[in-house]
């Protein structure tokens, strides 16, 4: 969807790019079109990996993603990212009931767009625990420690903070990558409640630090950074603000996906760069001699649509996310033989690990105080008092709309004696390490009681999730059928392990009390009388005694839900029994094939994972470039 005066870069039509078949039996791509490097999956990942293979001009790359190149305006204003769910750039899936919440099947979004889930996110930017990687380096992921991602962070980031705190040292951050990360450093244009929370934090027992990217001891709560633009607001792809009749009149491209980060016009207009959207990858195929390699993919528009394959000269990259990438293994014959068998996919490659070790966080649900009115942004919600605040971002890209949807949050470790009462459940440490957290508290100024809904007229809120960062369950990914236009099954496994319960447990306890605790507990309008369960200040609205531990857990099963950051179903390992990529992140057994995504981590990362994704798909590009001269071309 260009505008009047730009050029569209993108190919909507396999015809230009790619080679039409008929014979859809055979692996067969000897006359097809053909590139160096074919990316499947234009999402968070694939477009750092596609914009960095393309600065050889030497090289092709193709770069294909199954949604469309742009969004609409919902996923330009960073406060309205919930109003993208459920819409044509969301894959909108579900997992399968799940056991331990009576049947319950948690909505999972993820990005179907150019720029995938880092479209539809909330903005943080977060390196995480460096124990978290010194851990993966130590599990058998070699080169993947702290040390070796920390030049890759910095590669793919522009700190550009409207206001530094002083305790920020900008040394450590990188500062002439493609990606404006930001940190606002205050709270104006926020909602009053929010410095409220952090105070009431620090009075339970909290450190506060201004640098959550700093290294070393993340603990506490912190203001977060986020992928902002240069005026220091958070902002999202091709900010297309001025229109008329329908038609964007102006662009201008200001942050902060990755496709707006990674694939600007600039890198666009690469003649070696083609970039292919609304195209869906059916499977991968194989040359068998004198090796199993990775030789082309199979393409289409939609599920009756004709039929085209490209080949690889050089290798394949898959970046379709956590269930793209192991969908597209398993529909192309690499994953668990007998489970390929019973759907009747030929098994090419036996890897017992495709689609296994799903780990994501989950969260209690969402946990919600009353507010007393003037301290929350649920006036938004009102079309005429919410008007001046979207006029506001629609002019100048200021106000609350242009404010990061969580911009603060606290990282703890269950175990710390002035934070938890140690006396009640035993809970496991899980965490990376001692300076690493196991929960961490999200929270919104507004009633926000799921993804679909706000607060009732005249209500005022403020929205908690106590999030389980280490938990000990696994779920799965496993295909429906052998059609790549069927949704697989995705089986979360929440609370299956009843550590992961009692870790969100002792959160929810310290919720009750942060919430009783000044400045917090002035701005609410707590009713401890209330008998309503069906309401959705139940139960912040009562005190802590008026529950068992079961009872709280029996809530928390209930309410439960995942804070939409899996990974692991195509982790890195040494051995093909227990993993699917090696720390170069080559398909053990296939020749050609890579993956980079959410997929590859070898264990889950206490915080949000996107800077992590975003740093390996820059370590892979790299990997990448350096075996081109090693590499056959085929
Ligand atoms: C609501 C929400 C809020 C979040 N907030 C944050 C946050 O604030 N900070 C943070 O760090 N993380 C956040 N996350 C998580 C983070 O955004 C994701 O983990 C990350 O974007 C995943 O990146 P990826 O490259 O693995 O996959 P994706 O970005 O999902 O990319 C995969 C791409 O592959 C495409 N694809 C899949 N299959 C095919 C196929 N067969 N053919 C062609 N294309 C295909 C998809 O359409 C998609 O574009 C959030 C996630 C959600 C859902």
């Amino acid at each position: 969807m260009g505008g009047l005066f730009s050029k569209s870069y993108y190919h909507t039509d396999p015809v230009t790019f790619a080679t039409q078949i008929t014979d859809t039996e055979s692996d067969d791509t000897s006359n097809c079109k053909e590139y160096d490097y074919i990316v499947v999956g234009g999402g968070s990942a694939g477009c750092v990996v596609a914009s960095r293979l393309s600065e050889d001009p030497s090289v092709s790359v193709l770069l294909i993603e199954s949604g469309k190149s742009k969004g609409n305006l919902f996923t330009q204003i960073p406060l309205a990212f919930t109003k993208v769910f459920g819409s044509e750039v969301d894959w909108s899936f579900t997992t399968t009931p799940q056991k331990a919440q009576g049947g319950k099947q948690p909505y999972w979004a993820r990005g179907r767009i150019l720029g995938g889930t880092s479209v539809l996110n909330a903005c943080i930017y977060h390196r995480c625990s460096p124990e978290d990687f010194d851990g993966w380096a130590k599990g058998g992921a070699t080169g993947w420690s702290y040390d070796d991602l920390e030049p890759y962070f910095k590669k793919a980031e522009r700190f550009l903070p409207n206001k530094v705190p002083e305790s920020v040292n900008i040394e450590h951050k990188g500062q002439s990558g493609p990606w404006v990360i930001g940190q606002d450093g205050d709270d104006s244009g926020t909602a009053p409640i929010i410095p409220k929370i952090i105070a009431a934090c620090q009075n339970v027992g909290m450190d506060y630090h201004e640098d959550l990217n700093k290294g070393g001891r993340t603990l506490g709560v912190v203001r977060l950074p986020g992928t902002v633009d240069e005026k220091g607001r958070s902002a999202y792809p091709s900010s297309y603000r001025v229109w008329f009749c329908h038609t964007q009149i102006f662009s201008a491209e200001t942050g902060s996906s990755t496709a707006t980060a990674y694939l600007t016009n600039e890198v666009l207009a690469r003649p070696n760069l083609t970039v292919a959207c609304s195209i869906t990858v059916e499977r991968i195929l194989f040359d068998r001699e004198p090796s199993l390699r990775a030789a082309g993919v199979q393409l289409t528009t939609a599920p009756a649509a004709p039929k085209f394959r490209v080949r690889a000269k050089r290798e394949i990259i898959l970046s379709g996310g956590v269930i793209g990438s192991a969908q597209t293994l398993l529909l192309s014959g690499i994953g668990p033989k007998d489970e390929l068998e019973q759907v009747g996919v030929n098994c090419v490659q036996d890897l017992p690990s495709v689609g296994k070790h799903l780990a994501d966080h989950i969260s209690g649900g969402p946990f919600i105080f009353r507010a007393k009115p003037g301290y929350t942004l649920d006036y938004l919600n009102n079309r005429l008092a919410g008007a001046p605040a979207i006029l506001q971002w629609l002019l100048w890209g200021t106000g609350p709309f242009g404010k990061m949807p969580l911009g603060s949050a606290a990282f703890m470790r269950t175990d710390d004696p002035v934070l938890f009462d140690q006396t009640h459940e035993t809970v496991k440490d899980l965490s990376s390490g001692p300076n690493s957290p196991d929960l961490e508290f999200m929270w919104t100024p507004a009633i926000v009681p799921d993804f679909f809904s706000s607060g009732k007229p005249g209500e005022h809120g403020i929205t908690f999730s106590s999030v389980a960062l280490k938990p000990e369950s696994e779920g799965s990914i496993v295909l429906r059928s052998n059609s790549v236009w069927e949704k697989p099954l995705i089986d979360g496994n929440y609370f299956a392990s009843e550590n992961d319960v009692n870790v969100v447990l002792r959160g929810v306890r310290l919720l009750f009390k942060l919430a009783r605790t000044e400045p917090l507990a002035s701005v609410l309008d707590l009713r401890p009388q209330s008998a309503d369960k069906d309401s959705y200040f139940w139960p912040g609205d009562l005190e802590m005694d008026k529950f068992t531990d079961d009872q709280l857990r029996d809530w928390i099963r209930a309410n439960g839900a995942p804070a939409a950051h899996p990974v692991g179903t195509c982790r890195i390992g040494q051995s093909s029994s227990n993993s699917v990529v090696d720390p170069s992140l080559k398909v053990h057994g296939v020749g050609g094939l890579r993956i980079v995504d959410a997929s590859v981590f070898p264990t889950q990362i206490s915080g949000h994972p996107i800077a992590t994704i975003v740093a390996m798909a820059e370590k892979l590009a790299d990997l990448v470039k350096d075996s081109r001269n090693s590499a056959p071309v085929v």
